[in-house]
C-alpha cells in the first residue's frame, strides 16, 4: 500500500526526464584523420582517457545516473559505454546493442584519409559528402581494403536482407535511426534513463529529430567526442524542455566543434 502511494505521489510530482546523448572518445581513425563510418576501428589511448575524464567526470559532476544505455553495433561506441558505466560505478546496467544506431556508411571514402581525399577532389566535394544532407559518397567497391572486413562484421549479422547499405548520406542516416529514436522516446517518456553512446553523423541525425531542426540547420552541427548532451523531455505532453546542454568547459567545446567541422591534415 506504502509502496503504491509512493509510485502514484512520484509520477505527480516528476513531470520531466532527461535523456543524455555521447558521441563515443577518439577513435584510431579519427586519431589518423581517415574516413571510418562502417569499419570497427577502436578507441585510441586518448579516446579511452576521454571517456572517464569527460563523459563520466562531467556526467558525475551533474549528479546524472542511468536506468539503460544504447549503443551502436561497432566497438567504439561500446567501449566508449564501458568505460563511462566503469567509471560511474553502473556497470551492472542493460546495454542494448544496435545497428541502426551505426555511424553514416562512409562508402569508398571509408579508410581514406580526408586530407588527401580533399587533394585529390577539393575541398568542396569533400565538404559535400561530409556535410551536404542528400550527398551520397561513392558506394564501397571489394577493392576498398575495409570491404570484406565490413561486410562478414558479424556484429552485422542481424541486419535485415537489402538494408545493409553500400554507402550513405546524412539524409538516409537521418531516416535509418527515426524508428530507433522514436523507441527510445517511448522509454524516456515512460520515465526510463537513457544514455546513448553514438557517432558524429548519428548523433547529428539523433539531434535533427529531438530538436526537430531544419535541413540547413543541422548540416551546421558538429559533435564532439564524449560531450554528454543533456535534454529534457516533458512526461505529459513529449515536448523537449528548453534548449539542448553541452556538459563541460564552452571554450573547448567550442574548439572541438570547430576541429570536428575542419578537414584536418
Ligand atoms: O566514423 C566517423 O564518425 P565517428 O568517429 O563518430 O564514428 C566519421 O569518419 C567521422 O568523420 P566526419 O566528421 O568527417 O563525418
Amino acid at each position: 500500500m506504502f509502496k503504491f502511494l509512493r509510485g502514484k505521489l512520484s509520477n505527480f510530482f516528476v513531470k520531466s526526464n532527461r535523456l543524455v546523448l555521447v558521441r563515443h572518445g577518439e577513435s584510431e581513425f579519427n586519431l589518423k584523420n581517415l574516413f571510418c563510418g562502417w569499419h570497427d576501428t577502436p578507441l585510441s589511448e586518448g579516446g579511452l582517457q576521454q571517456s572517464r575524464t569527460i563523459a563520466a567526470a562531467k556526467l558525475l559532476e551533474a549528479k546524472i545516473g542511468f536506468d539503460k544505455v544504447y549503443c551502436s553495433a561497432l566497438g567504439r561506441s561500446r567501449q566508449s559505454a564501458d568505460v563511462i558505466l566503469a567509471e560511474m560505478k553502473s556497470s551492472y546496467l542493460p546495454v542494448v546493442l544496435d545497428w541502426r544506431l551505426n555511424e553514416r556508411h562512409y562508402g569508398n571514402l571509408t579508410g581514406s584519409n580526408k586530407r588527401q581525399v580533399a587533394d585529390a577532389y577539393g575541398e568542396q566535394q569533400v565538404q559535400a559528402w561530409r556535410r551536404g544532407y542528400d550527398e551520397i559518397p561513392p558506394p564501397i567497391e571489394p577493392s576498398n581494403s575495409y570491404y570484406y572486413a565490413i561486410l562478414n562484421n558479424l556484429a552485422f549479422r542481424n541486419i535485415p536482407v537489402g538494408q545493409f547499405p553500400l554507402s550513405e548520406s546524412m539524409h538516409m542516416c537521418v531516416d535509418r535511426v527515426k524508428p530507433i529514436w522514436e523507441e527510445i522516446k517511448k522509454e524516456v517518456l515512460q520515465g526510463k534513463r537513457v544514455l546513448i553512446v553514438a557517432h558524429g553523423t548519428v548523433a547529428r541525425a539523433l539531434v535533427q529529430h529531438i530538436e526537430d531542426l531544419s535541413n540547413e540547420d543541422i548540416v551546421k552541427v558538429n559533435v564532439p567526442n564524449c560531450v554528454p548532451i543533456v535534454y529534457e523531455f516533458d512526461l505529459r505532453t513529449g515536448d523537449l524542455i528548453g534548449n539542448s546542454t553541452y556538459l563541460g568547459d564552452a571554450q573547448y567545446i567550442e574548439n572541438m566543434k570547430d576541429k570536428v567541422a575542419a578537414i584536418g591534415d
